[in-house]
């Protein structure tokens, strides 16, 4: 079963208005942050407050996931073992070393945020460690550490998140977009998205409840590839009841393997559909 991942908001730790409203939003999941969101005097209060808003319930079918201060913080780790998360999120992975000694302290699937120069050369190798869930671009920090502008079309950023998506492909994992910083920029926000799914990426990160519903409908199967899907898979039946390993379906040539793409957006509108109506 594909579980949508179309819009992951940050929430910061220390924000229990934030951390209440989020149980109201329609979001596929959930960043708590207790890292880059936080200041530096206010983590002890903010793993309290997490804790108290998990503990609590109300999050329903969204992926709640925590992001540590630090990849390595013993007291985060511990604090994320006794809760109800759906996984862990480390920042600045650089290699799967640090995954692995998460993974020695962790039940959770574990999530890595890839936003250095050597965790985007490292990102197979990060991707491929045991019990990794997913990567999540971190395209501030990524941008900080290659002294790259923030340009509209994100074109410096380009190949690091093409590495992030091979290495999320190769191993099987989930890949998030990183977030856009101008909240008052609604039709870069759009664009930003449109270029995440062309590239292959499952959702977008977000820091504000007004790019859910963007994020939502432009990384949902649009309802005319869906009908097309559909067609490509009942085309692809009559086809092969026909002996072909090739066939014409809506003047396109079609084989097995567009079937399978068919069938993969099928499964994800299906699951779509299926929160709506949850
Ligand atoms: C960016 C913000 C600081 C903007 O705050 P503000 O202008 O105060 O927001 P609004 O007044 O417009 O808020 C309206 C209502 O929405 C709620 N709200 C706002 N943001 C969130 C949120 N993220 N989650 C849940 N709810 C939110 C407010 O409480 C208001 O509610 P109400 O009381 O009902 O009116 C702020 O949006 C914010 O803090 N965003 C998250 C910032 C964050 O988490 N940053 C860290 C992640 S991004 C990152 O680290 C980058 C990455 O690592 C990289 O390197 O790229
Ligand atoms: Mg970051």
């Amino acid at each position: 079963m594909i579980r949508p991942r179309r819009s992951m908001l940050y929430v910061p730790g220390d924000k229990p208005r934030a951390l209440e409203k989020a149980r109201t939003l329609p979001v596929d999941g959930l960043i708590l942050d207790l890292e880059d969101a936080v200041a530096p005097e206010n983590k002890a209060v903010a793993r309290e407050t997490v804790a108290a808003a998990l503990n609590g319930g109300g999050y329903g079918e969204r992926e709640c996931l925590l992001r540590l201060s630090d990849p390595t913080s013993e007291v985060d780790l511990a604090l994320a073992d006794a809760l109800p998360l759906d996984g862990i999120v480390l920042p600045k992975v650089e290699t799967p070393e640090t995954v692995r000694l998460a993974a020695a302290r962790t039940r959770h699937p574990i999530w890595c945020m890839i936003e250095t120069p050597l965790g985007v050369l490292n990102a197979g190798a990060i991707a491929g460690a045991f019990r990794v869930g997913g990567l999540i671009a971190g395209t501030n920090d990524l941008a900080k550490a290659l002294h790259a502008r923030h340009v509209p079309d994100r074109a410096p950023l380009l190949p690091s998140l093409g590495m992030i998506l091979l290495a999320a492909r190769a191993h099987d994992v989930a890949a998030l977009d990183g977030v856009h910083l101008d909240l008052d920029d609604a039709a870069g926000f759009e664009a930003s998205c449109r270029q995440g799914v062309d590239m292959g990426f499952d959702g977008k990160t977000l820091v504000h409840p007004s790019t859910i519903e963007p994020a939502n409908r432009l990384f949902a199967p649009p309802p005319e590839e869906v009908a097309a899907a559909r067609r490509i898979v009942a085309g692809w039946a009559e086809a092969r009841a026909q002996g072909l390993g090739v066939a014409r379906i809506d003047g396109r040539m079609v084989e097995q393997l567009h079937v399978d793409e068919a069938e993969r957006l099928i499964a994800l509108a299906d699951a779509i559909a299926a929160r709506a109506s949850a």
